[in-house]
């Protein structure tokens, strides 16, 4: 699959790198403003491919992304230390207006995958402004905060990341909903399994993880300036699901119907994600604190998406 990055930054660069090393497109094309920033991050992520999968790696303007079938949105500002990612929301969602309109004049039909935040109100402006059907245009939304989740969860127990299955639900920011009470471990709830294994999950484990978790961004931005390796290798992982109609089962954002009594908000849940993009939406089973909590993050992000009407 040909698959578009427009922002060359930080995080399209670490897609694009991504995808190279997973084998997880036949050709990535780079597109920003800045043509030379573009050129020479794919002269370098074209240097890994003999080191990884055959992968055709160039930079391009919008009309090279014609044949795309799906497009990564990662273009606009990057929240400065202490910054909210909601407080992006004006500078980006100009950005998209631009950004957008070059997509669709050269691939009217591609799949967007958008990363820009604050990542779940510019999943919204991104599906108005395209006019494609809303599970064609997903958000990345909690797909990082859950890799966070996992790996936090693991090393207290001792185990793979893999092995973990729990999900970050609503907001890709500070309203997000850590789903404790659906979280397993192997097939074991996480509280059984850690008992199992003399790692208990008292209060104050919780509370470390959940804070280990919602301030991750803050704490690397402090200490590097950005993100970018997780959230490209998530986004390569998406863009597998994909390619190879894989059905997996990732936390994704997308306009949603209807959430905790909040209706057609952008969040994310789990979702069962193929070639057509969102197939199917699943809600875990939720303690009475986190359907409340989820209801709070639906409500917000509905609230900052009606301002841009
Ligand atoms: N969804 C997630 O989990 C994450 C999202 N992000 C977000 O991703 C976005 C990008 O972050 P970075 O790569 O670190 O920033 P960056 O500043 O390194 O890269 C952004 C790129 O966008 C380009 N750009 C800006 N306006 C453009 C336009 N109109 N047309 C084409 N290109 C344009 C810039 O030239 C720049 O190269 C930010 O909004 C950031 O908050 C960052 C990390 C994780
Ligand atoms: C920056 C950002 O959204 C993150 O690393 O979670």
């Amino acid at each position: 699959m040909k698959v578009g990055i427009v922002g060359a930054g930080m995080v399209g660069s670490a897609a694009g790198y991504a995808l190279a090393l997973r084998g997880g497109a036949s050709h990535v094309v780079l597109v920003d403003r800045s043509a030379a920033l573009a050129a020479a991050q794919a002269e370098d992520i074209a240097h890994a491919v003999p080191f990884a999968h055959p992968c055709r790696v160039e930079a391009g303007d919008y009309a090279a992304l014609e044949g795309a079938g799906l497009v990564i949105l990662a273009a606009g500002v990057a929240q400065k230390p202490g910054e909210s990612r909601l407080s992006l929301l004006s500078r980006n969602a100009e950005v998209f207006a631009q950004v957008i309109e070059g997509v669709q004049k050269a691939a009217p039909d591609a799949m967007l995958l958008v990363a820009s935040n604050p990542v779940d109100v510019m999943t919204e402006i991104a599906l108005r402004a395209s006019g494609l059907p809303a599970a064609r245009v997903i958000g990345s939304g909690t797909i990082l905060d859950t890799a966070r989740f996992r790996s936090l969860i693991a090393g207290h127990l001792g185990i793979a990341p893999q092995s973990v299955h729990a999900y970050v639900l609503g907001e890709h920011g500070d309203s997000e909903v850590l789903a404790w009470a659906s979280a397993r471990a192997g097939s074991e709830p996480v509280a059984r399994f850690a008992a199992q294994v003399g790692a208990a999950l008292t209060d104050e484990v919780r509370a470390r993880i959940d804070e280990g978790v919602r301030r991750a961004a803050y704490r690397i931005i402090e200490g590097k300036g950005a993100t970018w390796y997780g959230i490209g290798a998530g986004l390569a992982r998406i863009v597998q699901a994909v390619r190879d109609d894989q059905r997996a089962v990732l936390s994704v954002s997308i306009v949603t119907p209807g959430v905790e009594g909040v209706s057609d908000v952008a969040l994310s849940l789990p979702r069962v994600v193929g070639r057509d993009g969102v197939v199917a939406t699943l809600m875990p089973e939720l303690a009475a604190d986190e359907a409340a909590a989820l209801k709070r993050s639906a409500e917000l992000l509905k609230e900052t998406a009606s301002q841009l009407v």
